[in-house]
């Protein structure tokens, strides 16, 4: 148990250190070997690297039309039908967000337009590595296909065998996945970003993953022939606030749900209730040994945080510092709190609102910043899958009405040229026989 208000500045600020970034340097140097030999060597590398991590006998990179149809058919009915249960939700979510266009009048004769359309091309990440995510297929393609992007590609890890989970496949045709890349980590984000023999290059790439392709999606955005990226989703964490009238059970098994995720994933607990924490413990102990997960979720639990505060609101000051991914919210008083929380990638709110709800199913999306990155990053949602543009359009009244104030402006910023623009122009309307085009 951390007890928040004997910590000094520096072991507050290491109280709350993500573990994914203990060996930031390494991690650096090894994505970026992988990203340079895929631009360099493309299909090639990938299949190496595919080979070395995922599956040593494989062949191709593309899942071929007729492995995807065999294995979406073999998924259980019962799974079929709550993946679109789910896939129903989410679609309604997302299509809800589509955004309205402005149009506009600012002043006398000048109409200002700003307008959305669909990305080109994305590229979908898919994470595989120890567990297949099929509901990621659903909070990526889904958005895509509402959004209407015309070229939408998925990259997952193929398992030993050289497939990929039936659910993955199955999910992947609910949503118009258009083609399957057998390939995961750095070396599908760089394939994606810059283009292979088989894999086209995409404008956007989209999706979480382990730390490896959390750093190569960060690499791949910072070079002009590289891709967008939607954001850093890396390794899951949860936070819960909670009161002495929280449910111990429920608190435990939410910590559980996401340590579950990966050793590097992690959880935290921030509370005024010293003895909310030592049941939320005995609790953790009860619920792991009975998971499916339980050495990895072990290995995240190592670095679970216990934090005990003076007032509710000091652990709300300490959950916006932090940053979450996600946030659970299990006071007395949820939604009258909720203002002064101010950084969280998406939050659930009460006793009966487990953050499995919206991994799942809820209809909001699970895909989220990690890393603290939620302070300055949203959660993912249709707009990522478009681009925003301006249009304005200036008549001769617009012109003669704003010109003065444009050429004054360009004057005072020393730029003759942009002033001259405008000063043809006036010319030009006061002299109507220089010039052969429309003056109406
Ligand atoms: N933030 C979010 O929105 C969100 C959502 C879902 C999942 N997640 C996270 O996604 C992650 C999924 O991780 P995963 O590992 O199961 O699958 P993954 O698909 O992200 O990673 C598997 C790949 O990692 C690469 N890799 C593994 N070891 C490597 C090494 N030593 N060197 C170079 N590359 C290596 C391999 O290429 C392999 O294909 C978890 O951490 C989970 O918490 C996050
Ligand atoms: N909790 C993950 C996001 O951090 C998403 C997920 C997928 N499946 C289960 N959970
Ligand atoms: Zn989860």
């Amino acid at each position: 148990m951390i007890n928040w208000s004997s910590l000094s500045a520096n072991e507050q600020q290491a109280a709350l250190a993500r573990p994914a970034n203990a060996d930031a340097a390494g991690l650096s140097a090894t994505v970026a070997n992988i990203v340079e030999a895929v631009k360099a060597r493309g299909d090639e590398a990938i299949l190496e690297y595919t080979r070395k991590f995922d599956c040593p006998t494989l062949q191709n990179l593309v899942l071929s039309d007729s492995d995807w149809d065999k294995l979406a058919a073999q998924v259980d009915e019962s799974v079929k039908q709550a993946l679109i249960e789910a896939y129903d939700n989410i679609k309604a979510f997302h299509s809800a967000q589509m955004p309205d266009s402005v149009v506009m009048d600012t002043t006398q004769g000048v109409v200002c337009e700003q307008h959305y359309t669909a990305l080109e091309s994305v590229g979908l990440y898919v994470p595989g590595g120890t567990a297949p995510l099929p509901s990621t297929v659903l909070m990526l393609g889904i958005p895509a296909t509402v959004a209407g992007c015309p070229r939408r590609i998925l990259c997952t890890p193929p398992n030993n065998s050289g497939l990929i989970a039936p659910e993955i496949a199955y999910a992947a045709k609910l949503c118009g996945v258009q083609k399957i890349f057998l390939c995961g980590g750095a070396q599908a984000i760089a394939g994606m970003a810059y283009g292979t023999q088989s894999i086209p290059k995409a404008d956007k790439l989209f999706g979480p993953g382990n730390s490896f392709v959390t750093e190569a999606k960060q690499q791949v955005s910072q070079t002009p022939e590289g891709a967008a990226i939607d954001m850093p989703a890396g390794p899951s964490e949860v936070l819960v606030l909670a009161d002495e009238n929280a449910n111990p059970v429920f608190v435990a098994a939410d910590l559980l749900s996401q340590a579950e995720h990966g050793h590097d994933s992690q959880a935290v607990l921030v509370t005024n209730s010293s003895a909310l924490i030592g049941a939320v413990k005995r609790e953790v102990d009860n619920q792991l040994a009975k998971l499916a997960r339980a050495e990895i979720t072990a290995k995240a639990m190592q670095h679970a945080r216990y934090i005990l505060t003076d007032s509710v609101a000091k652990a709300i000051d300490v959950s916006n510092r932090y940053a979450p991914e996600h946030l659970i919210v299990q006071l007395d008083d949820a939604v009258a709190l909720l203002p002064s929380i101010k950084n969280a990638g998406s939050i659930f709110v009460g006793p009966w609102s487990p953050e499995s709800a919206g991994d799942y199913a809820s209809g909001t999306n699970h895909v989220l910043p990690t890393y603290g990155y939620s302070k300055n990053h949203s959660s993912l949602g249709l707009v990522d899958f478009m681009r925003r543009y301006t249009v304005q359009t200036l008549s001769q009244t617009g012109i003669r009405y704003l010109g003065p104030t444009i050429m004054t402006l360009a004057k005072s910023e020393g730029l003759t040229a942009h002033e001259n623009a405008v000063k043809v122009r006036l010319d030009a309307l006061d002299n109507k026989d220089s010039w052969s085009g429309k003056y109406d």
